[in-house]
């Protein structure tokens, strides 16, 4: 069972940087310790200086530098105050530098656990989540996780201690002024954070209406001529504009909200800052406090805030870590496939045979239902039904996409189950009815980024995929793009070009899934044509619709509704009253 992300588990990945994260913690308290007598320095020498009343500060500075006017003490103080300033800047850039890296590792352990993990999950788990939520995991949820891990490791401790070593000189200077601190940060940063959800909700609702508009818009454009051809301009741009006007509303809401959110936290502030400031000078008339004292608690009341609110958003970023927790833990419970240990030779031959076969995509209906056949090293066979009767599926699972849910498939006798499903699709090459292509050249998309292929290697791939003319015919020849999804080629190039990456990869057995629907009848006669030689020796397997395409197959496996309803040669089936000859009957007509 796969371990899954959990707090603990972070702090597993944590704590296998002991070595950095106690560096990282020794120099925090050593930037502690510099920040935090700062406010006082300044403050004291209104007292010692400006009131005459010569203590700690000003004795030293006689003893050890000699004494000298106001000014002295002043600048001498002002010019310590900005290197502990400077010190502490340095210091804090080294410990963030060092939980930075601790946390980026911790991240990408995470990343590359998922994409592990990923890599072997079986097409059905995949489809389960779609590729939309699955890379929303990989990158908000793990950012969320990656903000959270820089807080605690840098924040958490940083905060505390600061705030326990303030605490300390805070109450031994006043009581009262103590506490007010110590109770009015936490107060008034609860107070903020909760405007900053409302502002929050609104800053959502915004977003949806952007969103929403952006998709529109999106499709809109993407299928102008579409929404041409059918005479719907008006109606289409309606919907944009009142998605339009659905961002004037949201937005405004949004943005003078917040501001008077902003402005009504920043004014209970001044409130509360204002009763303290009251009884600062009213502790200074009726108590002991000095006024060089009353004027560094000031300062502490400003500096308490930044570890005050870094606490807080560590208690909310764990609040969005624990959900986005969840999610990734959704990748990591897909299945895995189910791999074997037994490596099927490159261009072996391969005997295959398809055992009481059954597969279902969802509960409701059986896709494949009990199908038995053997295919035998060399065959070309066609199978052939219709539309929506399990051809791509039976093909999907031969090559060892899907997984069976019963019975079995053989081959060379050995079970699905116990064959390394990377040999297996090295042997098997499923030619698609509408490849993919990656946005890059024809190089890449035919080699599959494998470099050590040579060009004249592939030329002679595209030959035989009645694709040399167009190729060379292009500017940049191989080094042409394609476009995203390979928008630049024709549905007929594509599938050429499909057929170039098999002969390169040069399986030993071939599925062709309707991967020649697209071209005309005489290019795909020249196409078998120029095959011939390169598949003589090897397994065909043909799914297709038109009678031409299959009728070099020497055996005919027929699906109707999942089921395998017949199977033999054209000759005989021909004969026989049936689906098959049903499906020559509708061709011929
Ligand atoms: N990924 C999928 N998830 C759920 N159901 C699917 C999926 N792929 C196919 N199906 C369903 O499984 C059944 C068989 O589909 P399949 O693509 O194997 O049929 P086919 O015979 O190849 O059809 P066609 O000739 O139209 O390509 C169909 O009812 C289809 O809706």
């Amino acid at each position: 069972m796969n371990e899954q992300i959990s707090l603990k588990y972070i702090y597993k990945l944590l704590i296998r940087n002991k070595k950095y994260l106690l560096i990282g913690q020794f120099f925090t308290v050593i930037a502690i310790l510099i920040s935090v007598p700062i406010p006082l320095l300044l403050p004291l020498l209104v007292d010692e200086v400006l009131l005459d009343k010569p203590d700690f500060f000003v004795n030293n500075i006689d003893r050890f530098l000699g004494s000298g006017d106001a000014f002295y003490y002043v600048a001498l103080v002002t010019v310590v105050v900005i290197i502990l300033r400077f010190l502490h800047f340095i210091f804090s850039v080294i410990t963030t530098k060092i939980f930075t890296k601790i946390s980026k590792i911790v991240i990408f352990d995470i990343r590359k656990r998922l994409l592990n993990h990923l890599e072997k999950v079986t097409m059905n788990e995949y489809e389960s989540l779609g590729s939309g939520k699955i890379s929303a995991n990989l990158i908000t949820d793990v950012n969320t996780l990656d903000n959270f891990i820089v807080s605690i490791a840098s924040k958490l401790v940083t905060s505390v201690l600061t705030l326990i070593a303030v605490a300390i000189v805070i109450i031994k200077i006043d009581l009262i002024l103590g506490l007010m601190i110590l109770l009015i940060q936490p107060t008034l940063a609860i107070i903020s954070k909760k405007i900053a959800q409302k502002t929050g909700e609104l800053k959502k609702e915004e977003n949806a209406s952007i969103e929403a508009f952006q998709s529109n818009i999106n499709e809109t454009l993407d299928l102008f001529s579409q929404i041409k051809a059918s005479n719907k301009e008006k109606q289409f741009f309606k919907e944009s504009i009142s998605k339009a006007n659905a961002i004037k509303i949201a937005s405004n809401e949004y943005n003078y909200k917040s501001v008077a959110y902003e402005k009504f936290s920043y004014t209970i502030f001044l409130f509360a800052f204002e009763i303290f400031r009251a009884t600062g000078l009213l502790l200074v008339a009726y108590s002991d406090l000095s006024i060089g004292l009353m004027f560094a608690m000031f300062g502490y009341i400003w500096f308490v805030m930044t570890p005050v609110q870094d606490i807080l958003s560590i208690q909310y970023s764990l609040a969005s870590a624990k959900a986005a927790i969840g999610r990734i833990n959704k990748v990591l419970d897909l299945e895995c496939e189910n791999n074997g240990n037994i490596k099927l030779e490159n261009s072996q031959k391969i005997d295959i045979s398809i055992q009481n076969l059954c597969f279902s995509y969802t509960k409701e209906k059986k896709t494949l239902n009990n199908i038995s056949f053997d295919i035998k090293s060399g065959e070309k066979v066609a199978i052939i039904g219709a539309s929506g009767s399990g051809k791509t599926t039976i093909s999907q699972i031969i090559a060892g996409f899907y997984a069976k849910e019963s019975g079995d498939i053989l081959y060379n006798n050995i079970s699905i189950d116990n064959i390394d499903k990377h040999s297996l699709r090295e042997n098997i090459f499923l030619v698609l009815q509408m490849p993919i292509l990656f946005n890059n050249t024809l190089r890449f998309n035919i080699t599959m980024g494998e470099e050590n292929i040579s060009d004249e290697k592939i030329y002679e791939a595209l030959k035989i995929a009645q694709l040399l003319e167009t190729v060379e015919s292009m500017p940049k020849k191989l080094d042409t793009i394609v476009g995203k999804l390979g928008i630049r080629l024709s549905g007929g190039q594509r599938q050429r070009l499909s057929i170039a990456r098999m002969i390169i990869a040069n399986p030993s057995v071939v599925i062709f899934d309707e991967s020649t629907s697209a071209l005309d009848v005489q290019t795909e006669t020249n196409l078998f044509n120029d095959l011939e030689e390169f598949l003589k020796h090897k397994t065909v397997i043909t799914i297709a619709h038109r009678l031409s395409t299959v009728k070099n197959a020497s055996f005919v496996y027929m699906l109707d509704d999942g089921e395998l309803v017949q199977s033999g040669m054209h000759e005989e089936l021909e004969k026989i009253n049936g689906h098959y000859k049903q499906f020559v009957n509708q061709q011929l007509s």
